[in-house]
């Protein structure tokens, strides 16, 4: 299970947690702006926004899992199985493989209103990167600091869904997320008062009540809820630190620990890695399951103007600060 979340303070924040059994061996990547993409159906692209973040790096080629542009948009693939269904090319539309999606996108819009331009004449195509990686089954949140959507490619066309709580996680289809919404919209950070009946002396004898019915189970729809709830609540101060902090806290909600969800024998999901952007100033922050001090990449210390990709191995271990 993945989740994604925004945060706006003075800056814009982007980030998702990456909850799998397994990691395909990632790398923080910044993509130049002269770095040459050759799309598979849309041609050749060889000046573009800079990009910087989470991918596997394969034949050289950035497979990223989310990222965010120099301009300000943020946009991460999530796990969507059983739901994603992929078109095949046809000639009326910018055919985009699945797993370009996030550097089509990026490479080419500075605001979440360009990006749905770009998608009215999209189709995400079923065209495989290569033979060891089969179709990734996907769906993605895209957001700039005035909102986000959600695009979901599924056998009956493209859907794109504004997203008013900007978070995503995994099944079910979105509309089905944000209904379920519905059924949370008692819970509160204020203590609750009885409405219970007049009748009753219920008192309210500790903290946190107002949220009591918020689910605490790692599915999918649980996940949803739990977010959303501490997105929206969410209150920080708003310099770097005091953000990131609290951003990193709103992933906290949902972080799965080894253990808690058994995929196979003695095989558990777990949240390999959270990443926190501050999509405004360019900065990839994260922290890995074996990890908690954060780490950056910032990519306006690198020379932008260049061709090749610039990556940074994902640092693990724990750093203990000993303090005697
Ligand atoms: C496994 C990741 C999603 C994690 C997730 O959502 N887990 C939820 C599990 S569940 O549904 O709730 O059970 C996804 C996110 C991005 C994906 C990667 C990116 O799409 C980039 C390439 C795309 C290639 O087609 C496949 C390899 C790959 C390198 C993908 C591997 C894998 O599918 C990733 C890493």
């Amino acid at each position: 299970m993945c989740t994604a979340a925004t945060y706006q303070t003075k800056d814009f924040y982007f980030g998702r947690t990456l909850d799998y059994e397994f990691s395909y061996g990632d790398q923080i990547a910044i993509t130049p702006r002269n770095y040459p993409f050759s799309f598979r159906h849309a041609g050749e692209m060889n000046t573009h926004y800079a990009i910087i973040g989470m991918a596997h790096v394969a034949g050289n080629y950035p497979l990223y899992y989310d990222a965010i542009n120099e301009k300000g948009v943020g946009m991460a693939g999530l796990n969507f199985v059983g739901n994603a269904a992929y078109a095949d090319v046809t000639s009326d539309r910018d055919n985009i493989a699945q797993f370009e999606f996030i550097p089509w996108i990026l490479s080419q819009c500075a605001t979440l209103s360009e990006v749905r331009t770009l998608l009215e004449r999209m189709a995400l195509v079923a065209t495989p990167f290569n033979e060891q990686f089969p179709l990734a089954q996907l769906h993605w949140i895209i957001s700039d600091k005035t909102g986000s959507i959600t695009v979901e490619s599924m056998a009956d066309g493209l859907h794109i869904y504004e997203n008013p709580v900007g978070v995503l996680t995994n099944n079910p289809p979105f509309p089905q997320q944000m209904f379920q919404l519905n059924n949370f919209m008692h819970l509160s950070p204020k203590q609750p008062v009885n409405t219970f009946s007049d009748d009753l002396a219920l008192t309210a004898y500790s903290r946190g009540m107002g949220a009591l019915g918020l689910p605490g189970d790692l599915s999918s729809a649980s996940r949803f809820v739990r977010v959303a709830f501490t997105k929206m609540n969410a209150f920080s101060g708003d310099s770097e630190k005091e953000s990131v902090s609290q951003f990193f806290h709103i992933l906290g909600s949902v972080d799965q620990q080894r253990g808690c969800c058994e995929v196979a024998d003695g095989k558990y999901e777990i949240t390999l890695y959270t990443s926190c952007c501050n999509v405004t100033k360019g900065i990839y922050y994260y922290t890995t399951y074996e990890n908690h001090q954060i780490s950056a990449v910032d990519m306006h210390r690198e020379n932008l103007d260049g061709g090749a990709l610039i990556c940074y191995p994902v640092i693990q271990g724990e750093q203990i600060n000993y303090q005697n």
